[in-house]
């Protein structure tokens, strides 16, 4: 896998949002809705994707809000990929390649109803 500093950004334009790929450290994704019914031979088949260097590539990045919140602060939610995102926590490995969507509270507020924190 190729990390940030060999590959740099890469940038594409996609229904008027600006996607960037990032490898994230993977203890600073927020993921507030609870994986349920994972599939445990999945996950085991995506850590051997992952570990093996030519097939690494095979497995996308993450979908991820990036969201700046009303002090400044910087907070990264993840909704999907569960397995994806438990194969790289298994692994122990330390980041994750994420697709990061620059977003706002009220996006936030389609996954989070009520629930929204006040970001700061
Ligand atoms: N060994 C593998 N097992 C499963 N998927 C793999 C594997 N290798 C590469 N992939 C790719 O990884 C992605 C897995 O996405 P998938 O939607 O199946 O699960 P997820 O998004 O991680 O979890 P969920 O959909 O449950 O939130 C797919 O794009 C798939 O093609």
């Amino acid at each position: 896998m190729k990390d940030d500093a060999e590959l740099g950004p890469d940038k594409t334009i996609q229904a008027g949002n600006i996607e960037e790929i990032h490898n994230v450290p993977i203890d600073i994704l927020i993921r507030p809705l609870v994986s349920q019914g994972l599939d445990n031979n999945k996950v085991e088949s995506l850590m051997k994707t992952i570990q093996n260097p030519e097939t690494a590539d095979d497995v996308p990045p993450i979908d991820v809000l990036w969201i700046t919140g009303r002090e400044g602060g910087n907070y990264y939610y993840s909704f999907g990929g569960c397995h994806r995102y438990q194969a790289y926590k298994q692994l122990k490995l330390p980041t994750i390649p994420c697709k990061l969507f620059k977003s706002t509270v009220s996006d936030l507020r389609n996954y989070l109803g009520n629930s929204t924190p006040d970001l700061k």
